[in-house]
């Protein structure tokens, strides 16, 4: 390169493009890789990453400029590789997986002054749509920048801007950032059982020795696994590195960020979906600059631009939640599992239900495996006992068997807690007409409206289709025939209020996860305000409930057949994790499992507390079939609006998948679900054998497909969503 040669930079953008695209580097800019740029692609401007310096030369083309260079510390080398390789495994366009890695756009801001915008005394002139949303957000009291408040309203930042000019609005000098208090590794230790001291050296010793490795940390529910990764996280603040602890969303409850508080004597950063801007913003740059030390956050806290990351502890490790389904289909915890690989730090698994997956690495001693076989204290594990309904069946209408309602009685009198679990929201998941047969199904998707009661209103819920309950048959007009089918929390609600009418009762459901009405609820069941829960999936996730001392599974087979090859070990931590939340104070607990399929394996294993031999089976049906993790998985699904044309497509699909040894490709099939929100749903399911390249082979496939019109093909490489 001569000396007057133009420097290149190239900047790739957080955009769905496969690679970086060059610029010129204007004279007395200097950028390196991993500095974050302005850049123009056609009349927009847009914030990248610099990839490679001096490589490009832009094809013969003139260059455009880099605009300007944000003083932000750099995307290191191990988070650049990072993404690349999230980008390779997923098959994903690499700009798309930068994109995960940016979603704090106020973190961008210009350099002076910041300034925000608050509510205003004067009325626009004119107030058309798009200004009422800014106005009805900025009513809300939070002064914010113009970036924010225009994403939250879904305008472009001149509508802000003018509605300011109009004193609609008024501007506001930003405060600088809150800092994060340094954590102290030793604040809040609690002393440990000789059981949790051992298990806590190994982790400890991972810790120290800074290099890569996976450790599963498997202890029965109760067993005080928390207090043994906190030791893992002291000792990687003690060496001055960054922490992430990654819980399923759900989970992550002002309770456990409260209990991470007290150990370290600091708040920890948290990042989840439901963040305000500012606060994305706030975390976002901490985590750059290393000043946030703890962050507690959902999976996307794994792309955040991470300064001196020294673990990752994957609490719940078993849970799907970890997998993203839209936009780059990532798992969290095999990809945190990847970056301690490419940064050379530790990840610990815990859970109380680790998945076939970690359990078959640990046994192959890629992982080191560490196990708490009791509770902690003098709580004991529940038996688990199971209540044949094909003997115990309750009068139609009705889903709580004598034992199981005599169970309850006998709790409430005692004064303890009793929790039913039943995995469905709503009032009840189907409703047909008694004269006609008519059913309601949801008008986007192949599935039944589920009637909510409480609401008054049927709802899809795939697509959030919603209509008003009627009063007659829309098919056949006879009034006063519409008949729900099937128990949902609000129908099984009211069978329980009749029966117990003394009792507390609540409702813990997703429905109610907006907003701090759950935490409140949360905080309500432990506190024993309520004495009688019924509760769906959410109350499975690590809560700590001291009162309650019974749980009743209603439906223990809701999810035993699916085309779901985990559906087995999905059902067993689901239970398993739901009876652990029984007995974890000071009186011993029970759960009582209600099935139609007694002789299950499942439900044998659940009632002889045997994990093992459960395990052991599941392991050898999965071994014979090729399957996860035993062999690899891709789902391909091809979705359009004609339903015609999408079958059309998928089957041209078939006769190109090339031979692969030890691949098979099965399909095209329609979707269980196949249609969603209007779209047409056909699958492939590619199954290969261990030490295939899943990837290579699914690239020579498809690789130079182009999927026209409404038509779109997606991969999911190692799928959780069988549907
Ligand atoms: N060393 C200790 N000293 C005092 N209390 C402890 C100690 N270890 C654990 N506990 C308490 O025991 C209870 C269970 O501990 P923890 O929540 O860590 O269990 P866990 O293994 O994570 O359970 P699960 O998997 O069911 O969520 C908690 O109330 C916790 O505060
Ligand atoms: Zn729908």
């Amino acid at each position: 390169m001569s000396a007057d040669s133009p420097v290149t930079a190239d900047v790739l953008l957080p955009l769905a493009l496969e690679g970086p695209y060059t610029y010129a580097v204007p004279p007395g800019l200097s950028v390196a890789p991993g500095d974050y740029v302005e850049v123009p692609l056609g009349p927009r401007s847009f914030i990248g990453c610099v990839w490679k310096i001096g490589e490009g030369d832009g094809g013969g083309k003139t260059l455009r400029p880099i605009v300007q260079k944000f003083d932000l510390p750099p995307l290191s080398d191990t988070h650049r590789a990072f993404i690349d390789w999230v980008a390779q495994y997923y098959l994903e366009p690499l700009g798309n997986v930068l994109r995960l890695c940016l979603r704090a756009p106020g973190a961008f801001g210009e350099a002076k002054g910041d300034v925000a915008y608050r509510i205003g005394p004067n009325q626009p002139a004119k107030l058309t749509a798009q200004r009422a949303r800014v106005l009805d957000i900025a009513r809300e009291g939070l002064a914010m920048k113009a970036s924010e408040l225009a994403e939250l309203a879904g305008v472009g930042t001149s509508v802000v801007k003018m509605l300011a000019k109009a004193g609609a609005l008024e501007v506001v000098a930003l405060p600088p950032h809150r800092a994060f208090p340094a954590p102290d590794p030793s604040a809040g230790k609690l002393a440990l059982s000789e059981a949790q001291e051992e298990a806590a050296r190994e982790l400890r010793a991972l810790v120290t020795r800074r290099a890569q490795g996976t450790l599963l940390l498997d202890g029965v529910t109760g067993s005080g696994k928390t207090e043994v990764y906190f030791e893992a996280m002291a000792s990687a603040l003690a060496s001055g590195r960054q922490v992430l602890l990654l819980l399923p969303e759900i989970a992550l409850t002002q309770q456990f960020i409260e209990r991470v508080e007290r150990r370290f004597g600091a708040a920890p950063a948290t990042w989840h979906s439901g963040m305000r801007p500012r606060e994305r913003e706030r975390v976002w740059r901490g985590v750059a600059d290393g000043g946030a030390r703890i962050v507690v956050g959902a999976r996307s806290a794994l792309f955040l631009p991470w300064a001196r990351l020294g673990l990752v502890v994957v609490d719940e490790e078993h849970e799907s939640a970890y997998k993203q389904e839209d936009g780059v289909p990532y798992h969290a915890r095999d990809m945190a599992i990847v970056y301690g690989a490419l940064g050379k730090f530790p990840i610990v698994l815990a859970s109380a239900t680790p998945s076939l997956e970690s359990l078959v690495n640990a046994e192959r001693g890629r992982y080191t495996h560490v196990q708490l076989a009791v509770r902690h204290g003098a709580a004991e594990l529940p038996p688990s006992h199971i209540i044949d309904m094909r003997q115990a069946a309750p009068q139609s209408g009705s889903w709580l068997s004598d034992p199981l309602a005599n169970a309850v009685s006998e709790t409430l009198a005692k004064g303890d807690q009793a929790l039913l679990f039943l995995n469905r929201r709503g009032y009840a998941p189907l409703t047909l007409c008694r004269a006609c047969g008519h059913r309601f199904d949801c008008p986007n998707c192949a599935a039944s409206l589920v009637e909510h009661r409480f609401r008054k209103q049927l709802m899809c819920h795939h697509c959030g289709h919603t209509e008003a309950i009627p009063g007659q048959c829309p098919k056949c007009e006879t009034p006063g025939k519409l008949v729900p089918c099937g128990p949902g929390v609000e129908r099984l609600a009211e069978e329980v209020a009749q029966r117990f009418p003394e009792a507390r009762l609540t409702i813990l459901s997703s429905d109610l996860a907006r907003g701090t009405l759950l935490k409140d609820a949360i905080r309500e069941v432990t506190d024993g305000v309520h004495n009688l829960v019924i509760g769906t999936q959410l109350v499975a996730k690590g809560h700590h409930f001291p009162h309650l001392t019974l749980v009743g599974v209603v439906d223990a087979d809701f999810a035993l057949d699916s085309s779901d090859p985990r559906a087995g070990e999905r059902s067993w931590a689901q239970m398993a994790q739901v009876a652990g939340r029984a007995g974890r104070g000071e009186k011993p607990g029970r759960a009582l499992i209600q099935t139609y399929r007694p002789d299950h394996p499942l439900m044998r294993a659940l009632a002889e507390g045997d994990r093992d031999g459960f395990l052991t089976e599941e392991k050898r049906l999965r071994e014979g079939a090729d399957l996860p993790p035993y062999g690899h998985l891709a789902a391909i699904v091809i979705s359009g609006r004609d339903g015609h044309e999408t079958e059309r497509f998928a089957r041209s699909l078939q006769p190109l998948a090339p031979y692969g040894e030890g691949v098979h490709v099965l399909g095209p099939a329609p979707a269980p679900l196949h249609l969603v929100r209007g779209l047409h749903r056909w699958r492939f399911l590619v199954r290969a054998r261990r030490g295939i390249n899943v990837q290579a082979y699914l690239k020579a496939w498809l690789g130079d497909i182009k999927p026209k019109g409404s038509l779109r093909l997606a991969i999911d490489v190692d799928p959780y969503n069988f549907l």
